[in-house]
């Protein structure tokens, strides 16, 4: 089996790198109660966009519950789903900050799939915390998960010490659940309970019923690199997306803090371990099908608790509906998506600027805060792009007020199993209607000349 080192995957080519409180309880599930505070002052921010308004510091639980966003929307049951999914993701980022600051420190190894793709530490661990969760918070029988990781290369003869890795990993980070809104398992984890974790997520989804996608650690290259990667989690109920949480650890709250090159950014993640000073590093992004809205918060980072709603601000897609001021995202890889062939794309409908090429879903993000207006993902014929590499993402640009759509501009379908059936040629996502119209008809004009 193949393994990488994140000191040999650091050196492979890069392309751009995003270089009085109150509380509340939630009913209790299965044994397991879920808390959440509610804190009486919000952070008064803005960005280049849009200005976000002072909130007063007295405001009311319910007012803070409107700031959160997701509990105006009607569905009581959706808004603590929402919110254990937000604080399960929260937990994943302090997960994942922790292993890819030990990867890139340590030269450790990685494995390989079957698929030749890498895998860390960080994917099986993710996978089982949020198992594990999502089964406490609303009972096992009740959740059903689709995610990338299975177990079969744990549970090999010869995999202890990586098994011995991931359960030392998942009961460390379990036991700071309290810190997320979230209970500690009474005692840790044995081996054999982690792989059921993460055995769990075997369900294949489908067109009615509900259940979870997640990929614990989508665009794995970013994250050994020690560059861009996401943790993505969604609910999917009767093949619509309903609710998508997005973690982005090192996405910067602040826009200007964007453009790390990936060198640099290795460095300082080298230096500094995420604390409490460098609270803006990286934030986790949310929306609930219909609401409208779309929130960011930033990371709750050591020693700190989330307390809702943890500085959640609104996104908003931007207003450039100029090609020749938009700025279009697209994966760093070539083998994920043609960048001959969106370099025509841009081309053809006047965009200018340098394509903003960045690992895993953190380009979703970028379009669902504005910091740019196209995503194009264009993969080899053949490939078929799995659910949950796109659910999360799909919703929250949405509610943020931009499209997503296959290049034809028919929605994407996650009623059919783990993957995208019926996708036609890629995946677009755009700001607004009228960029995502020029891109459908630049797609229909040269597709037949195109080798792909
Ligand atoms: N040949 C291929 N074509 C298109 N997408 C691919 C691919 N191989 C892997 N991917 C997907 O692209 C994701 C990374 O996205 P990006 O290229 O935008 O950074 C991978 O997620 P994982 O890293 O979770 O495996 C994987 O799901
Ligand atoms: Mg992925």
């Amino acid at each position: 089996m193949p393994l990488y080192t994140a000191n040999l995957a650091a050196k492979l080519p890069h392309g751009f790198g995003l270089s009085g409180r109150s509380s509340s309880s939630l009913p209790n599930y299965a044994g397991f109660k879920c808390s959440f505070f509610f804190p009486s002052t919000h952070i008064h921010t803005s960005s280049p966009n849009r200005t976000y308004s002072s909130v007063s510091s007295s405001s009311s639980i319910m007012e803070d519950q409107k700031r959160v966003g997701p509990l105006v929307s009607g569905s009581e049951s959706l808004s603590q789903e929402l919110k254990v999914a937000v604080g399960a993701v929260q937990m994943a980022c302090f997960l994942c900050q922790r292993v890819q600051s030990n990867l890139l420190k340590k030269n450790a190894q990685i494995q390989a799939k079957d698929d030749n793709s890498p895998v860390t530490v960080a994917d099986w661990s993710v996978q089982a915390i949020i198992s594990w969760i999502l089964s406490k918070s609303f009972g096992s029988k009740n959740v059903s998960i689709v995610a990338e990781e299975d177990v079969q290369t744990l549970s090999k003869p010869g995999a202890d010490r990586l098994l011995k890795a991931v359960v030392e990993t998942v009961n460390e980070c379990l036991g700071e659940a309290h810190r997320f809104g979230l209970e500690n398992p009474e005692r840790t984890l044995c081996s054999s309970e982690v792989l059921e974790a993460i055995g769990r997520c075997n369900s294949s989804g489908g067109s009615t019923g509900k259940f979870w996608t997640l990929d614990p650690v989508d665009g794995t290259l970013g994250f050994i690199r020690g560059d861009q990667y996401a943790i993505a989690l969604a609910l999917i109920e009767d093949g619509e997306v309903v609710l998508g949480v997005l973690g982005c650890p090192n996405y910067p709250m602040r826009k200007e803090w964007l453009c790390y090159h990936p060198r640099y950014h290795r460095i300082i993640t080298k230096l500094s371990a995420a604390t409490s000073d460098s609270w803006d590093k990286g934030c986790v992004i949310y929306a609930q099908k219909g609401s409208g809205e779309a929130w960011m918060q930033p990371l709750v980072h050591e020693t700190k608790k989330l307390v809702w709603p943890n500085s959640a601000i609104p996104i908003q897609v931007s207003t450039i509906d100029d090609p020749a001021l938009a700025t279009f995202c697209e994966p760093v890889e070539k083998a994920n998506s043609s960048h001959s062939f969106t370099a025509g794309l841009a081309h053809s409908v006047g965009l200018r600027n340098q394509p903003l090429r960045v690992y895993s879903m953190v380009k979703y993000a970028a379009i669902a805060r504005g910091d740019a207006e196209i995503f194009m993902k264009f993969a080899r014929a053949g490939y078929k792009e799995k659910i949950w590499d796109h659910a999360a993402g799909v919703v929250i640009i949405q509610e943020a007020g931009g499209v997503v759509t296959d290049a034809r501009g028919r929605p994407l379908n996650f009623s059919k199993g783990m993957y995208l059936e019926g996708l036609d040629r890629g995946v677009i996502a755009c700001a607004g209607a009228s960029l995502h119209d020029k891109i459908i008809r630049a797609v229909d004009a040269s597709w037949n000349s195109s080798c792909l």
